[in-house]
C-alpha cells in the first residue's frame, strides 16, 4: 500500500522532529502533526523559527523547508485521522502517578484515548503505528479497542519505536543506526510493514531497516534504554571508586572503551542521567518483570535507578561537605539546568534534584542555562512540592548572563555539559567570586588544571587525589 497521507498524534519532542524529517525526505507524502495542546501547535506554526517548541540543532531549517509544503501542524485531530492512511501515535507515556503501578508502570491513558478517537473517526482502513515507547504487548490492547469500538474498518498495528536522542535528534533521524518496525506476521501485517519500510526507504539504506514481530519491537525499545542507562550507572559507580583511590574516571573510560567488546560510547561519568526516558522506561521494565513474578530480574534493573539516585545525592552532599559542612545562606551558581547539552528539555534533569537538596540546606542558588526558560525552572521545582513556590522563588534566581550568575558566589556547580562553559573568561569569574572559590564539575568538562592555576579549588567528578 502506497502511503499518501500521514497523521501523527502528539507534536512533542518525538512527534515534531520525526515528522519534520519524514516530510522533508518524502515530499510526495502529506504529513499532518496534531496535538490537543493549542499553544504547542501555535509555536510549531510560528513564523519566528526561534519559537519552535523544541530546540534541536538543524530542526529550524527542516521545518522551514517542509512546513506549508507537505508538513502541517494542527489541532484538528479528527480531520487529520480521517485524511490519513497511516497514523503515528506519539503521545506521552509517563510513569503512573496514581493507583496500581504508581511510580513504576507506564500511564497508558493518553494512548487509549488516541485509540478510541481513531476508532470513532476512521471510515477507511488504517495503519496505526506505535511511535511512543510502550510496555510489551500494548499493541494487543490497542487492537482490541480499535476492533471493538471502530466502524468495522480494518486496522493494522505496527510498532516503530523511536531511538533518537535529544540534542542530536535531527542527525539521529537522518542517519539512524537502525529503524525498527514490528508487525503482525499475517499477510495483511506484512503489507502494512512494507508500507512503512517504503516510507523510510526514501532516505535510509534498506539494510538498516529491521523488521521483527511486534512484541520483539516493543521490548527492544525498553531493552535499548535499559542497556544505555546501565552503562551510565556502571561508569558512575566506578567514578566514586576513582575519587577514593586516585584513579581518574576519564582515563578508566578510555582504557575500557578501547576494548571493542565494550565500546567507547556512553561511558562518560556524570552527576547522573536525566531525560524523560531512561528512568521511566526502566521503571516500566521493572514493573513488567515483577508482574511476571520475575523478582530477581526486576531487582537487577532497579539497581540502575538506585545508583543514579545515589550519584545525584552524592554530588550535592559533596558540595555541602567541601563548603565546610554548611551551605546555609551561601550563593551557589548552577551552570546548566537542561538534562544534557543542546536541548531545552529539563525532564528528570539531575540539576533539579541537586538544587532541591541544596535548597533544603538553605543555599541560595543562581542558575544560568543558555536554553532553559525561567518559568520552566520554577515549574520543575514546584512539581517536587518540597516547599512553596514563593520559597523556591526567593531562594533560587535565574540569570541570563553567566558573569552575573557567578558574581559573589561561593561555588559553581556544572550540571550540564554545554560547550560554551569551556569558553568563559574564568579569570574574570574567579576575580568576582568570594574566596576560596570552588568549582564542582559534575560533567567533567572543564580544564581543572587551568582553573587551579587561576586559584579555584576544583572538584571534578570521578577524579581522585592527584599523585
Ligand atoms: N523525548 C525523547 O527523546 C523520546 C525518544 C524516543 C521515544 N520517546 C517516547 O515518545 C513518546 C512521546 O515523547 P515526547 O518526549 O515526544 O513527549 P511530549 O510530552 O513532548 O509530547 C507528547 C505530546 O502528545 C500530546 N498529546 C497527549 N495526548 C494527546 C491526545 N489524546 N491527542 C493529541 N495530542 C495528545 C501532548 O499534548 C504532547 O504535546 C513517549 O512515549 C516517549 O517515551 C521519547
Ligand atoms: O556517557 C553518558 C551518556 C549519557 N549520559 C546522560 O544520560 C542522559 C541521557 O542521555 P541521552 O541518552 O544522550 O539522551 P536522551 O535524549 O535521553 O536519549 C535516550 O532516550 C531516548 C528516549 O527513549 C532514546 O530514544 C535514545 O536512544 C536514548 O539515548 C543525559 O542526562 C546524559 O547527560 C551520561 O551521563 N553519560
Amino acid at each position: 500500500m502506497k502511503i499518501k497521507t500521514i497523521c501523527c498524534i502528539g507534536a512533542g519532542y518525538v512527534g515534531g522532529p520525526t515528522m519534520a524529517v519524514i516530510a522533508q525526505k518524502c515530499p510526495h507524502i502529506k504529513v499532518i502533526v496534531v496535538d490537543i495542546n493549542e499553544s504547542r501547535i501555535a509555536a510549531w506554526n510560528d513564523n519566528d523559527l526561534n519559537k519552535l517548541p523544541v530546540f534541536e540543532p538543524g530542526l529550524d531549517k527542516i521545518v522551514e523547508e517542509a512546513r506549508g509544503r507537505n508538513l502541517f501542524f494542527s489541532t484538528n485531530v479528527d480531520q487529520a485521522i480521517d485524511e490519513a492512511d497511516m497514523i503515528f501515535i506519539s503521545v506521552n507515556t509517563p510513569t503512573k502517578t496514581y493507583g496500581k503501578g504508581k511510580g513504576m508502570a507506564a500511564d497508558l491513558k493518553y494512548i487509549e484515548l488516541c485509540a478510541r478517537q481513531i476508532a470513532r473517526v476512521a471510515k477507511q482502513d488504517k495503519i496505526v503505528v506505535e511511535k511512543s515507547t510502550l510496555p510489551v504487548r500494548t499493541a494487543s490492547a490497542i487492537k482490541n479497542i480499535l476492533d471493538h469500538t471502530g466502524n468495522g474498518v480494518q486496522f493494522q498495528i505496527l510498532s516503530n519505536p523511536e531511538f533518537l536522542a535529544e540534542g542530536t535528534a535531527v542527525e539521529d533521524l537522518l542517519m539512524p543506526d537502525r529503524v525498527l518496525i514490528g508487525g503482525d506476521t499475517s499477510e495483511a501485517g506484512k503489507v502494512a510493514i512494507q508500507s512503512l519500510v517504503d516510507v523510510y526507504a526514501n532516505w535510509i539504506p534498506k539494510e538498516r531497516i529491521l523488521t521483527t514481530n511486534v512484541w520483539s519491537s516493543e521490548l527492544s525499545k525498553l531493552t535499548a534504554n535499559a542497556f544505555l542507562a546501565q552503562r551510565v550507572s556502571s561508569i558512575n559507580a566506578m567514578s566514586v571508586i576513582c575519587e577514593k583511590t586516585g584513579a581518574d574516571i576519564d582515563e578508566v573510560s578510555k582504557a575500557i572503551g578501547m576494548d571493542s567488546r565494550i565500546g567507547s560510547k556512553f561511558l562518560k561519568a556524570s552527576v547522573g542521567f536525566g531525560g524523560s526516558c531512561f528512568q521511566k522506561d526502566i521503571l516500566n521494565l521493572v514493573y513488567i518483570a515483577k508482574s511476571y513474578g520475575l523478582n530477581e530480574v526486576a531487582d537487577y534493573w532497579e539497581q540502575v535507578i538506585i545508583m543514579n539516585d545515589y550519584q545525584k545525592n552524592r554530588f550535592s552532599d559533596n558540595i555541602i561537605t567541601k563548603l565546610y559542612n554548611t551551605v546555609s545562606g551561601k550563593k551557589i551558581t548552577f551552570l546548566g539546568w537542561a538534562f544534557k547539552k543542546d536541548t531545552n528539555d529539563t525532564r528528570e534533569s539531575p540539576a533539579i534534584k541537586v538544587a532541591d537538596n541544596l535548597l533544603s540546606e538553605q543555599a541560595h542558588i543562581e542558575v544560568y542555562d543558555p536554553k532553559v526558560t525561567e518559568e520552566r525552572i520554577y515549574a520543575d521545582l514546584e512539581y517536587l512540592n518540597t516547599r512553596t513556590n514563593e520559597e523556591n522563588r526567593s531562594l533560587l534566581k535565574v540569570q541570563n548572563n553567566p558573569y552575573n550568575a557567578t558574581q559573589n558566589s561561593h561555588a559553581i556547580a556544572v550540571l550540564t555539559e554545554w560547550d560554551e562553559f569551556k569558553t568563559f573568561d574564568w579569570q574574570k569569574i574567579y576575580d568576582n567570586m568570594l574566596k576560596p572559590a570552588f568549582v564542582f564539575d559534575g560533567r567533567g568538562i572543564l580544564n581543572t588544571a587551568e582553573l587551579e592555576k587561576i586559584g579555584f579549588i576544583c572538584y571534578k567528578l570521578g577524579s581522585g587525589t592527584r599523585i
